[in-house]
């Protein structure tokens, strides 16, 4: 079979940083092909150079079809039958469904007004080709992320491409919207198109992939069906380790002592609107890790921002067994909490700063003798950090805008870390991390537990949970419903309380 598109021997060049390296991918017409490697192994930069975003280095060539193009930009991509839904949704909240599939290309009926019957009887024939139930006059921000993605896929389909790449597109889902993103992509595969997957999730590339293709340092390092793959291979090519000796034996570091009690946790009122989170009662131990789990929308990243401050709320919270006014993220970081938030890049971090700076932000006082700041003391303890949990970086002073979407999630997790709270809430902690770095995170995790710190881990997924927690507490629909010590906790148990 003649592949659709033939990337040959692309290279990509940033300052300091040789992002791709002769890099061949072939892409058939009717294959999902997994596109897999570490953070700030090239995959992004090469699916910027296949939309038009970026330019490659001279000396590769792309051929569509046989035939060699220069990819312009991403509107001509588009015309080539080159399509990208990305994790950071590109869809429009106040328009409708079937205005966001037709964004600026609206049809029109001959008086020239916009045709609305045509096309939201042309979006309905999309949605019901993908086996979708939405509503092509519903507001897109009323839909759930999942909804909102599957509307990225309508508008792919109607462009009629013929390749749809996508970028970690499960990351935000829950479990059932990301089946049915898996299940579509797999018939739109059966359909012709083909499918460039790009994933960090081990059981979903086993689920979806036709081929996979690993990148390592830039470089591809192999390409084979999915068939002659395994989870160990595939974790050696990508990281060059073994998967069973990736993570350690869980030792729990829980002490009796408790540090923070929470009693009758509810969200505050706002003018007529009814609460969501209530009553959420629990203890926090010195030295403990603690899970949170629920499905997307129990309410878990609600109740952190309630303990965090940035969220109003009623109840008590108690820290060393003294009550704690918490009403805003500084009286929080008084009482000695952290909170690496999920939401790295609007929240997390400042993206023109370098990633020395936004290291420093949380805890720059440590470094600062009179009123100089040891420069020389700041960069030595980032640059622990960036060993630590391999951030790959060409150095400290790289502005994080450049760096890759896993290694910036690193750079949150270490600023906190550095900072050593007393109790660091984290919320997805390893979402959109490749499997070598989820290690390390896990590793800093304990150790900051065996140091006497308590750690909060909420996250969505469910082995992470199981392996790194000491407690688990379950929410469903803004309360908790189950609560399971290490032993009694399992994949059953905690699904039983999450869905009842
Ligand atoms: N504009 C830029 N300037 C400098 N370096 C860049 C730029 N864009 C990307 N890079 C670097 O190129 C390398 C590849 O990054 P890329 O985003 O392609 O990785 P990735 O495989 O998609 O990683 P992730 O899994 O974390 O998303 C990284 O080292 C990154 O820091």
């Amino acid at each position: 079979m003649k592949p659709f598109l033939e990337m040959i021997s692309i290279s990509k060049t940033f300052p300091g940083v040789k992002a791709l390296d002769h890099v061949d991918l072939h892409l058939n017409s009717g294959e999902v092909h997994v596109l897999a490697g570490e953070n700030g192994a090239g995959k992004s930069t090469l699916m910027k150079i296949m939309t038009g975003v970026l330019r490659a280095d001279p000396g590769g060539e792309i051929r569509i079809e046989g035939e060699p193009v220069v990819i312009k930009n991403p509107v001509h991509a588009r015309s080539l039958g080159i399509s990208i839904i990305y994790q950071e949704l590109a869809v429009v909240n106040n328009l409708t469904v079937s205005e966001n599939v037709f964004l600026a290309r609206e049809p029109l009926r001959p008086t020239g007004l916009i045709d609305r019957a045509k096309m939201n009887a042309d979006t309905r024939a999309v949605l019901s080709e993908l086996g979708v139930d939405i509503d092509p006059e519903a507001m897109v921000g009323t839909l759930s992320v999942g909804q909102r993605q599957l509307i990225e896929i309508a508008r792919a389909i109607s462009y009629k491409s013929k390749l749809i790449i996508m970028d970690e597109p499960t990351a935000s889902l829950s479990h059932h919207e990301a089946s049915t993103l898996l299940r579509m992509s797999r018939k739109l595969a059966s359909q012709g198109v083909g499918i460039v997957f790009i994933s960090h999730k081990l059981e979903e590339i086993f689920e979806i992939a036709d081929r996979v293709t690993v990148l390592r340092d830039g470089r591809t390092v192999d390409t084979r069906p999915v068939s002659e793959m395994t989870s160990d291979l595939l974790v050696r090519l990508m990281v060059d380790r073994e998967l069973d000796q990736l993570f350690g034996h869980h030792t729990s570091h829980a002490t009796a002592e408790v540090l923070m009690s929470v009693r009758n946790l509810t969200e505050k009122r706002v003018k007529d609107e009814g609460v969501f989170v209530r009553d959420v009662d629990f203890d926090l131990h010195r030295g403990e890790v603690l899970g949170f789990f629920g499905l997307v929308g129990a309410g878990r990243t609600e109740v952190m921002e309630m303990i965090f401050g940035s969220r109003p709320h009623t109840g008590e919270i108690s820290i060393n067994g003294k009550p704690a006014r918490i009403s805003s993220p500084s009286d929080a970081i008084e009482h000695g909490l952290g909170f690496v938030t999920e939401d790295r890049q609007s929240r997390g971090l400042v993206l023109g700063m370098s990633v020395r700076e936004n290291f420093s932000l949380t805890h720059l006082s440590d470094y600062c003798s009179l009123d100089f700041v040891n420069r020389r003391k700041e960069t030595a303890a980032c640059a622990d950090y960036i060993r630590a949990l391999g951030i790959k970086t060409p150095s400290p002073e790289q502005k994080v805008l450049n760096l890759s979407g896993g290694n910036q999630q690193k750079v949150v997790l270490a600023k906190w870390a550095a900072r050593r709270p007393r109790i660091l809430i984290v919320d997805e902690p390893t979402r959109g991390i490749d499997i070598g770095a989820k290690a390390e995170v896990h590793s800093l995790l304990g150790s900051m537990a065996e140091e006497g710190m308590s750690i909060i881990v909420v996250s969505s997924d469910l082995p992470e949970i199981l392996a790194i927690s000491d407690r688990v507490i379950v929410l469903k629909e803004g309360r908790i419903s189950g609560e399971l010590t290490r032993e009694n906790a399992t994949q059953e148990s905690v699904m039983l309380a999450a869905t009842g």
